[in-house]
């Protein structure tokens, strides 16, 4: 499978229109059916050479007419096969039907399914067609499946998974293999969905890769590619300046540590200098813990306009520890019109009036990362964040468009939209990054990555990658100190 195809993640609607053009360009579309239902066969022997019986689930669209197809495959293989059927196959259509017509086997409800050992369950009840919640017979039917440990493997979609949200819609097939085609979906990889596709393959149909490409949106699956040109080596000619100086400011006396992981962490990713920020109270605690990374007092909105006059700070995180008030809210303002991350408290200053922040940044014409958890979310965006119709993508997507930044939506799943709609979902991050400071590193890269020019998306993007990286890398028990020694060089 090619490998820009892989990054591709291309919603139902996209999908269906990219078969629509396939059809048009005079591609026969019963072809790709077999070949998908074949691409199955392959799987399934491959994985289970030593299954008992293998059973196919047929629903009543054409994810049921891979699933005639791949039966069919697997009886002519040599192994034994039942097919159980949703709905009446008499009532299918097109494709579909050609392929229950070309089954020539026996067919059972599915009501008649009881599993056995031995058994290997092959799922073609639904794939991207889902388009509601699962009747009940259904959503019975896989939690006896599920209970009885028999393996699945699932056609394009575990059924119940929503391939647009990777919602589940009642029930869903937690799986051993996912078998999709051309290019994966959003719910291959949003959770809840992403931890019940097993190992996903991705196979090519045959649908040409122009039209793949051309009827795909803007939504990507993270990787290096995204950011090139963007890495590689140091030349010899460069000096500190050149690779950029980011500024953290640090909360009060008893809240300093975060503001410090941030400047550690955006130091080992590459910015040449960086300076923490501090009020008088605080500088003696943050000069005593500080060696490579500067220090400089900035008390309030005044020194901060005035320090503000040396162009050469290139970035600015703002949020980790910093506390919550108005003097967050003057800070960030003040911030608008340059590279700014705003992270933890600095997003929660705004929860009574993010239109301020938004109105701002606007104007200011600035460029700014935005890097909520799902809490920090709620509090920004508390419309977006409550309505339950969206994915994470598309409440990524609104939250930028609204605000003009680049949202970082973290969790496992972290995506991260851009205002012209340009969306990624992480996959890289171990669920050990779940401790305290981590997303304090995270902001530090995100800097580190705007000090030396990248765009606020692609800065965004790489550092998540280069988090989860360092997560891998440094393993579970990681804390956050440890992980800023793990973050790989930008690749
Ligand atoms: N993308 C492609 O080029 C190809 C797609 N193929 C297959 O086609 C599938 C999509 O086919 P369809 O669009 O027919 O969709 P599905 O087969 O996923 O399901 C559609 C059918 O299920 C019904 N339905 C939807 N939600 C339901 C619910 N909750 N309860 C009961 N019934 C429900 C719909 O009314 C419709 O009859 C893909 O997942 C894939 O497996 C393959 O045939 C190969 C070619
Ligand atoms: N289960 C998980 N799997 C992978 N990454 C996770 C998981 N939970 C959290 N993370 C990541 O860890 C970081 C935690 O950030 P945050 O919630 O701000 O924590 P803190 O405020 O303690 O630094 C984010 O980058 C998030 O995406
Ligand atoms: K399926």
């Amino acid at each position: 499978m090619r490998s820009d195809l892989q990054h591709l993640l291309i919603t139902p609607a996209e999908m269906t229109a990219i078969d629509r053009a396939a059809a048009q360009s005079g591609i026969d579309s019963f072809t790709l059916m077999r070949n998908a239902g074949l691409a199955v066969t392959a799987a399934a022997l491959r994985h289970f050479p030593d299954a008992r019986r293998f059973v196919v689930l047929c629903g009543p669209g054409n994810n049921g007419g891979d699933g005639y197809i791949a039966a069919r495959g697997l009886a002519e293989s040599g192994a034994d096969v039942a097919v159980f059927v949703l709905g009446d196959p008499a009532r299918l259509q097109g494709d579909a039907a050609r392929a229950w017509s070309d089954w020539s086997g026996p067919a059972a409800p599915i009501s008649a399914f009881e599993p056995q050992a031995g058994d290997v369950v092959i799922d073609a009840l639904f794939g991207a067609g889902l388009s509601r919640d699962l009747p009940d017979d259904v959503v019975h039917l896989i939690e006896r499946v599920n209970a009885s440990g028999v393996p699945v493997v699932a056609i394009d979609l575990p059924s119940g998974i929503d391939g647009r949200t990777g919602e589940i819609r009642g029930a869903a097939f937690a799986t051993r293999h996912t078998v999709t085609f051309m290019a994966p979906k959003p719910g291959h990889w949003l959770l809840p969905g992403r931890s019940l596709c097993g190992t996903l393959k991705v196979f090519d149909i045959g649908i040409p890769a122009r039209i793949v490409s051309a009827g795909a949106g803007s939504l990507r699956l993270n990787a290096p590619f995204l950011w090139a040109g963007w890495g590689g080596d140091l030349a010899a000619s460069t000096h500190k300046f050149k690779r950029g100086h980011l500024v953290v400011f640090s909360g009060d006396r008893q809240a300093t540590g975060a503001a410090r992981l941030s400047a550690a962490a955006g130091l080992a990713a590459g910015a040449g200098l960086v300076t923490v920020a501090t009020g008088k109270a605080a500088l003696g605690i943050n000069a005593s813990h500080l060696t490579a990374v500067m220090v400089k007092e900035i008390d309030g909105s005044r020194e901060l306009t005035k320090w503000l006059q040396d162009q050469r700070l290139g970035s600015f995180v703002l949020g980790p520890g910093f506390g919550i008030g108005k003097k967050a809210r003057d800070f960030a303002l003040a911030l608008c019109d340059r590279s700014l991350v705003l992270d933890a408290d600095g997003i929660t200053s705004f929860q009574t009036n993010p239109g301020e922040l938004f109105a701002a940044l606007a104007k200011g014409g600035g460029q700014m990362v935005m890097t909520p958890h799902d809490g920090e979310f709620a509090r920004l965006f508390p419309e977006i964040a409550g309505d339950d119709g969206l994915s994470k993508i598309e409440k990524a997507q609104a939250a930028a468009r609204a605000s003009h930044a680049v949202i970082v939506y973290k969790g496992a799943d972290t995506v991260v939209a851009a205002p012209d709609g340009r969306a990624v979902v992480n996959n890289n991050a171990p669920p050990w990054l779940a401790t305290a400071g981590s997303g304090d590193v995270l902001a530090g890269i995100v800097g580190a990555h705007l000090a030396k020019g990248m765009p606020a998306f692609e800065a965004a993007i790489a550092a998540v990658w280069r988090h989860g990286a360092a997560g891998a890398k440094a393993g579970p028990g990681l804390t956050a100190e440890t992980l800023i020694g793990a973050i790989p060089p930008i690749s």
